[in-house]
């Protein structure tokens, strides 16, 4: 089951400037920054009531992040979805046909396990599932 907009997904040049910006845009400032070295990304979030705004940086030009700057420059890069059961929801969603772009949930960050789906098979939408990891 998809519960909620988990978090929107940002891709930008210069995070620390984004941060800035969306800072002076919420009025808010975000409450974590962190690397994902696996996606070769620095991230900072901004809670925005029930979903988040993830601002996104790549930090090797191999990241999908670098990639997708280079090819459409700065924007949206994917929407994510919270869901409860992970692996249920990627069995489900295989056997509907969609594309998952990792077999097996990967860490994420923000303290979730996440998955994607190839955005051909989404109307050019990158679609990102989370879990929250319960301690
Ligand atoms: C996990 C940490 C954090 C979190 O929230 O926890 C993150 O969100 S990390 C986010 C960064 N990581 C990822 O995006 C992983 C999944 N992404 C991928 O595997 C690739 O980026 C992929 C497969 C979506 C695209 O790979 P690549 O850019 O190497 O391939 P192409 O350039 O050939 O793209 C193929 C086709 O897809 C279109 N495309 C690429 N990226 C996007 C996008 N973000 N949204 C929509 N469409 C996208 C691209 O334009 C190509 O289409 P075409 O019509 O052929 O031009
Ligand atoms: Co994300």
């Amino acid at each position: 089951m998809l519960t909620n907009v988990e978090h929107i997904g940002i891709a930008v040049r210069d995070i620390a400037a984004s941060n800035e910006l969306f800072a002076k845009l919420l009025n808010i400032q975000p409450y974590k920054s962190e690397a994902v070295e696996s996606e070769g990304v620095t991230t900072s979030f901004f809670r925005v009531n029930q979903t988040k705004i993830e601002l996104l940086e790549a930090t090797n030009p191999d990241s999908p992040i670098a990639r997708f700057l280079e090819k459409k420059g700065e924007g949206i890069h994917h929407v994510a979805f919270e869901v409860e059961n992970i692996e249920a929801e990627m069995e489900r969603l295989k056997a509907e046909g969609f594309t998952l772009l990792n077999e097996v949930p990967k860490r994420g960050a923000d303290n979730k396990l996440v998955c994607f789906l190839h955005p051909k098979a989404t109307n050019g939408v990158l679609i990102e599932l989370c879990q929250e990891i319960k301690e």
